[in-house]
C-alpha cells in the first residue's frame, strides 16, 4: 500500500494531496471531526474522494462531500448545499462569508436546489457558505447538521428548518438576513480616492484648475532636471552663455508660473473639499431619512453622530490636503520617471527596478494601516454610544449603585480606544517610514550607479547631476506622500464608516407603482398578519381583524403583548413578516408611502419638540397649511388659548426638546401637529401615560372629541376608556386573543374580563387627587385573601395616594426599606441585577398590579428592584401600619393570622419568582441556541 501510494505521489499528486490534506485538516476542525487512525488512511481517503471528483468537479469538493457522507450520515441532497458551504468556510476567510449583500443571500431553498445540480457559481459558494456559518453561529454544529441531515429527498425544506431549528425556514431566512454584517469589508485607499473623484465630478470648473495647477507643477518639476543637464552640459561645461542664459530664464520663468499655479492648487482645494463634504453630509442624511426603523437599528445613536462630527472633519481634511497631495506628487513622480527615460534608459531601468521594490513594501504595512484605522472609528462610535447612554441614565447609574461598574465598563472601552489608536498611529506611522527609507535606499543605489557609470564614461556628468535633482525631486515627493499617508489612511478609515450607512439599501417601504389613497376610508383589516423584529422570534403571531371605519377601536393587553407593533405596522415603520394589512380593498404596501401616511397621524407617550417656535411645530404636520387652519387645529387640541396668552403667541420657540413648556402642553401641540393633517386614521400609542393624572385627564377629554368621525386605534393600558370603545382588541404574547365590545368581552371572562377585574374598583376622581380602592378589590390581592373585612377597612384607612415621576425607583434589590404599593395608573418595571451588571427585567407591572410586599414582613429584602416607567398613582402601605393592624390580633406571643397569610403567600411568590429568576438566567446565559420547543411561529 506505503508503495502505491508513492508511485501515487511520484505521479505527479503531490500538488493535489497538499491541497486535499488542507482542506480535509479546515474541514475537520470545522465539523469536529476525530483524526483518522493514521496519515496512510487519511492519504488513500483522501486520494478515493478526490478521484471521485471526476471532470469538472473539485476534488476537495468531493473530499468535503465524502465526509459529509460517510463520516456524517448526511443524505445525498444535503451535499450540495453544505458541501459547498463548508468547502467554502474551509478555503476563504470565515469573515468575507459575512459580507454577502442583504439583496444577494436570495431563498435556501433556490439555493439549494442550484447547488443540487451542481451549477454553482462563486456567489453560490459565498452564499452556501455564509448559510452554513449562520447556522453554525446561531445553532452550533448540531444545529447544522441536524439541518443537513434531515434534507432527505422529498421532506420539504421548511420542514427540515422547523425540525432542526424550531423555526420555519422564512424565519430562518430573515434571521439569517439580520446576521450578516452590515459593515463593508476593509478597503484601501485606492477606492477612497476613486470615491473622492466621483464626488467631485459636479464641480468640473474647480477640478480643470486643479488639474491644470498639478500639471504646471509636474511640467516644472519634469523639466528642470533636463534643464539642469543642459545648462550644465551645454552652458557651463562648453561655456555657452546663451545656453546658460536661456536656460536660467526658463527657470525663473517656470518658477514663477508654478507659484501662480500653486495658488489656484489652493484655491480650487479649498473650495471643492467643503462643497464635497456637504454633498456628502447630505448623501448621509439623506440616507437616515430613507431606512426603515429596522435598518435604523443597527446603528448605533453615538456612531451617526461622531459619523457627521469626527469622521467628516477627518475625510475633508484628507479631500482639501492629503489626496490632492498625494495625486500631484504622484504625477511628479511620474513625470520624474518618464524625464529618467529620456535622460538616460539604461540608469531609468535600474531607477524603475528598485522604486517597484520600493513601493511594493508600503503597501503591505499600508493595507494593515487601513484596517487599525477603521477599527479605530469603531471603538471611537462604542465609546460615544457608552457616554451619551451613561450621561441619560445617569439617574438609574446613581440609583442602582452601578458607578463602579459603568466605570469598568468604561475602562474597557478606553483600553479597546488605546490598543486601537496605537495600532492605527503606529501602522501608519510606519507606512510613511518605510516609504521614505525604501526611497532613500534606492536613491542611493542610482546615485551610486550613476557614479560609477560616469567613472568609465557610459553617463555624462550632466546626466549625472540631472538624476541627482531627479532622485531628490523623486524623494520630496516621496515625503510628501509619506507625510500625507496617515490621515489619508485615517481618512480611509471614516469613509468606510460613512459608505457603510450609504450602502444600505433605501428601505423604507414605498410602492414602486403605488397608488394615491383617496377614497373615503371604509375599511381597515389585518390578514392573517405575523411580524417579526428581529428574525429571532415572531412579536405579532397571525392577526386578523375586519373592521368598518370610521370607529373606535382600543388596543389592550400586558405590556410586550403586540399592540405598538400593530400601529407600526399600520403606518408601514416596518412592513409584515407574513399576511397583509387593507385599507378598503387595496393592500398598504400597493399605497404609494406618501398617500399612505397623509391618511394617518400618531400620536405617542414622546412629547419631545423639536427646535423653533410654537407655529413651526404644529405646521409640520402639513407644510402648506394658512395660519388659520394653523389656528384651527390648536384649538381643537386646546391649546390656542394658552398660546395667545404668550407675549410671542405662535412664534413663541419652545427650546430645545420643547423643554420650555409642560409636558401637557407639548401634548397638546403634537395633538394639533396631528389634526392639521385631518387624518382619517388617528393612531394613539399611550399618548397621555407619560403626563401626570390632571394632564392626562384633560387631554382625554380633548381625544375624545377630535377623534370623532375617525377611524381611532388606541393602545392604552388603563381600560377606563374602554367601555365607550366601538371595539376592544385584547392581544397576549403577539396574539389577537380576543375581540368585542366591552361588555361581550366581560360576559367572555376570558384576558379582558381578568384585566377589567384588576382595574375596576380602583377609581381615580378629582384629576388624580383621590384614589379610591374597594374593599372586595383589596381582598383580590392574594395576600388579602383570608383577611377579615374589619381589618381590610384598615388597611384602606391606611393607604396613602402617592403621585411618583416616571423613573423613580421605590424599591431597590437585596434592601430592606420601602412600602407595600399597588399601581392605580402607570406602570413599574421590576428588575434584577446580573452579574455582569447589566439588568434583567422580570415583569412590567400594571395598573391593579402589586409590589413591595417583601417590605411588610420584617428582615426579608426586596428580590428585585421596581421603578416606574411612567408618571404613577400608586396606594401605598408602610409596614408600621400592617404590623399595627396585625398587632390588633395578637392575642398570644404567636404571629397573628394576619402575619401568617402574609408569610405563605410570599412563600409562595418568592418561589414561583425564583423559578422564573433561574429559568431565565439559564435562557440568557445560552441566547444563541433557543430551545426548539419555543418554537415562535
Ligand atoms: N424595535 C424593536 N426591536 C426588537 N424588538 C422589539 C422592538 N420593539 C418592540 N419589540 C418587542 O416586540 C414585542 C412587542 O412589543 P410592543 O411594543 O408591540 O408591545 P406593547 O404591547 O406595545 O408593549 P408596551 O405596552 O410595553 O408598550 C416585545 O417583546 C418587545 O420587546
Amino acid at each position: 500500500m506505503k508503495q502505491q501510494l508513492r508511485d501515487l505521489l511520484q505521479g505527479g499528486l503531490n500538488s493535489n494531496i497538499r491541497r486535499l490534506d488542507k482542506v480535509e485538516k479546515e474541514v475537520r476542525a470545522l465539523l469536529e471531526l476525530e483524526p483518522p487512525e493514521s496519515p496512510e488512511e487519511r492519504l488513500s481517503a483522501n486520494l478515493r474522494a478526490g478521484a471521485a471528483g471526476r471532470g469538472d468537479q473539485d476534488p476537495a469538493l468531493a473530499l468535503v462531500q465524502h465526509l459529509l457522507a460517510e463520516r456524517l450520515a448526511c443524505p445525498q441532497r444535503a451535499l450540495g448545499l453544505f458541501g459547498v458551504g463548508i468547502l467554502h468556510l474551509a478555503t476563504h476567510k470565515s469573515e468575507e462569508s459575512r459580507y454577502v449583500g442583504l439583496d444577494d443571500i436570495g431563498d435556501v431553498e433556490g439555493l439549494a436546489a442550484r447547488l443540487d445540480l451542481k451549477a454553482a457559481g462563486p456567489e453560490d459558494a459565498l452564499r452556501a457558505g455564509a448559510f452554513t456559518r449562520f447556522l453554525l453561529d446561531a445553532y452550533g454544529l448540531e444545529g447544522m447538521l441536524a439541518f443537513a441531515r434531515g434534507m432527505e429527498k422529498g421532506v420539504p425544506l421548511d420542514e427540515v428548518a422547523r425540525k432542526a431549528t424550531g423555526k420555519s425556514l422564512a424565519m430562518l431566512e430573515l434571521q439569517w438576513g439580520e446576521t450578516l454584517s452590515r459593515e463593508q469589508p476593509a478597503k484601501g485607499l485606492w477606492p477612497f480616492v476613486v470615491w473622492t473623484v466621483g464626488l467631485l465630478r459636479p464641480y468640473r470648473l474647480f477640478c480643470i484648475l486643479l488639474v491644470v495647477g498639478i500639471l504646471i507643477q509636474t511640467a516644472y518639476a519634469t523639466m528642470m532636471p533636463i534643464w539642469l543637464n543642459d545648462l550644465f552640459d551645454d552652458g557651463i561645461t562648453a561655456q555657452n552663455a546663451a545656453v546658460i542664459w536661456r536656460t536660467l530664464a526658463l527657470l525663473v520663468g517656470g518658477f514663477l508660473v508654478t507659484s501662480a499655479a500653486g495658488v489656484a492648487i489652493d484655491f480650487s482645494v479649498s473650495t471643492l473639499g467643503p462643497r464635497a463634504l456637504n454633498d456628502v453630509r447630505t448623501q448621509v442624511f439623506s440616507k437616515l431619512l430613507a431606512l426603515s426603523s429596522r435598518s435604523l437599528n443597527h446603528f448605533k445613536s453615538g456612531d451617526i453622530v461622531s459619523m457627521f462630527s469626527a469622521d467628516m472633519q477627518v475625510i475633508e481634511n484628507a479631500i482639501v490636503r492629503a489626496v490632492p497631495g498625494i495625486v500631484s506628487k504622484g504625477f511628479l513622480m511620474l513625470g520624474s520617471l518618464i524625464t529618467a527615460v529620456i535622460l538616460d534608459w539604461r540608469m531609468a531601468i535600474a531607477t524603475i527596478s528598485l522604486l517597484v521594490v520600493a513601493f511594493w513594501l508600503p503597501r503591505r504595512v499600508g493595507r494593515l494601516a487601513v484596517r487599525a484605522a477603521y477599527a479605530r472609528k469603531v471603538e471611537d462610535g462604542k465609546l460615544a454610544g457608552f457616554i451619551r447612554e451613561s450621561v441619560q441614565l445617569l439617574p438609574v447609574i446613581r440609583i442602582l449603585g452601578i458607578g463602579a461598574h459603568r466605570r469598568e465598563q468604561f475602562d474597557g472601552h478606553i483600553d479597546d480606544i488605546y490598543q486601537a489608536s496605537h495600532r492605527q498611529f503606529l501602522m501608519g506611522e510606519l507606512t510613511g517610514r518605510v516609504t521614505v527609507f525604501a526611497i532613500s535606499a534606492a536613491q542611493l543605489g542610482i546615485i551610486g550607479l550613476g557614479a560609477i557609470l560616469s567613472l568609465n564614461g557610459t553617463v555624462s556628468g550632466g546626466v549625472v547631476v540631472a538624476y541627482i535633482g531627479l532622485l531628490l525631486a523623486f524623494g520630496g515627493s516621496a515625503g510628501a506622500i509619506a507625510a500625507l499617508l496617515p490621515p489619508a489612511i485615517q481618512a480611509v478609515g471614516s469613509w468606510q464608516r460613512v459608505s457603510t450607512v450609504l450602502a444600505q439599501p433605501d428601505d423604507i417601504p414605498e410602492a414602486a407603482a403605488g397608488t394615491v389613497f383617496d377614497a373615503p376610508l371604509e375599511r381597515v383589516a389585518f390578514d392573517n398578519v405575523s411580524f417579526s423584529y428581529s428574525g429571532d422570534r415572531l412579536n405579532l403571531q397571525d392577526v386578523s381583524l375586519d373592521t368598518p371605519t370610521p370607529r373606535r377601536i382600543a388596543l389592550v393587553g400586558p405590556s410586550g403583548s403586540g399592540k405598538s407593533t400593530v400601529i407600526n405596522l399600520l403606518s408601514r415603520n416596518y412592513d409584515a413578516t407574513s399576511g397583509s394589512i387593507y385599507l378598503n380593498d387595496t393592500d398598504i404596501r400597493d399605497i404609494d408611502n406618501r398617500s399612505l401616511r397623509s391618511l394617518m397621524a400618531v400620536v405617542n407617550q414622546d412629547t419631545t419638540l423639536f427646535e423653533g417656535s410654537i407655529a413651526y411645530n404644529i405646521r409640520i404636520g402639513r407644510m402648506d397649511a394658512s395660519d388659520e387652519e394653523l389656528r384651527r387645529a390648536a384649538k381643537a387640541a386646546e391649546i390656542h388659548d394658552f398660546i395667545a396668552s404668550l407675549p410671542a403667541g405662535y412664534d413663541t420657540n419652545v427650546g430645545e426638546g420643547g423643554k420650555l413648556l409642560s409636558g401637557g402642553q407639548r401634548q397638546r401641540i403634537v395633538i394639533a401637529r396631528a389634526l392639521l393633517r385631518d387624518p382619517q386614521i388617528l393612531l394613539l400609542d399611550e399618548a397621555t401615560s407619560a403626563l401626570d393624572a390632571e394632564a392626562e385627564a384633560a387631554i382625554n377629554s380633548t381625544l375624545a372629541k377630535v377623534s370623532a368621525d375617525r377611524a381611532l386605534f388606541s393602545v392604552t393600558h388603563r381600560l377606563a376608556s374602554c367601555p365607550d370603545m366601538d371595539l376592544i382588541c385584547v392581544f397576549r404574547d403577539g396574539r389577537l386573543v380576543e375581540q368585542g365590545r366591552h361588555d361581550e368581552l366581560l360576559r367572555l371572562g376570558g384576558v379582558y374580563a381578568g384585566m377589567w377585574e384588576k382595574q375596576a374598583d380602583i377609581s381615580i376622581a378629582n384629576a388624580g387627587q383621590d384614589v379610591e380602592i374597594t374593599v372586595d378589590r383589596l381582598r383580590k390581592i392574594p395576600l388579602f385573601a383570608n383577611v377579615p373585612d374589619a381589618d381590610l377597612e384598615r388597611i384602606r384607612g391606611k393607604l396613602r395616594v402617592e403621585e411618583v415621576e416616571a423613573d423613580t425607583v421605590l424599591s431597590i434589590e437585596g434592601t430592606t426599606a420601602g412600602r407595600f404599593y399597588i399601581i392605580a395608573r402607570g406602570t413599574v418595571e421590576s428588575s434584577v441585577l446580573l452579574g455582569d451588571g447589566s439588568s434583567l427585567t422580570m415583569e412590567i407591572l400594571e395598573v391593579g398590579d402589586f409590589f413591595g410586599e417583601f417590605a411588610l414582613i420584617e428582615g426579608l429584602p426586596n428580590p428585585t428592584t421596581c421603578r416606574t416607567r411612567h408618571p404613577c398613582l400608586l396606594l401605598s402601605l408602610s409596614r408600621q401600619d400592617l404590623r399595627h393592624i396585625a398587632d390588633l390580633h395578637r392575642s398570644t406571643s404567636e404571629q397573628s393570622d394576619l402575619e401568617k397569610e402574609i408569610a405563605a403567600t410570599l412563600d409562595r411568590r418568592l418561589d414561583a419568582k425564583l423559578d422564573e429568576l433561574m429559568s431565565r438566567r439559564l435562557g440568557s446565559a445560552n441566547p444563541k441556541r433557543p430551545a426548539p420547543a419555543q418554537a415562535a411561529d
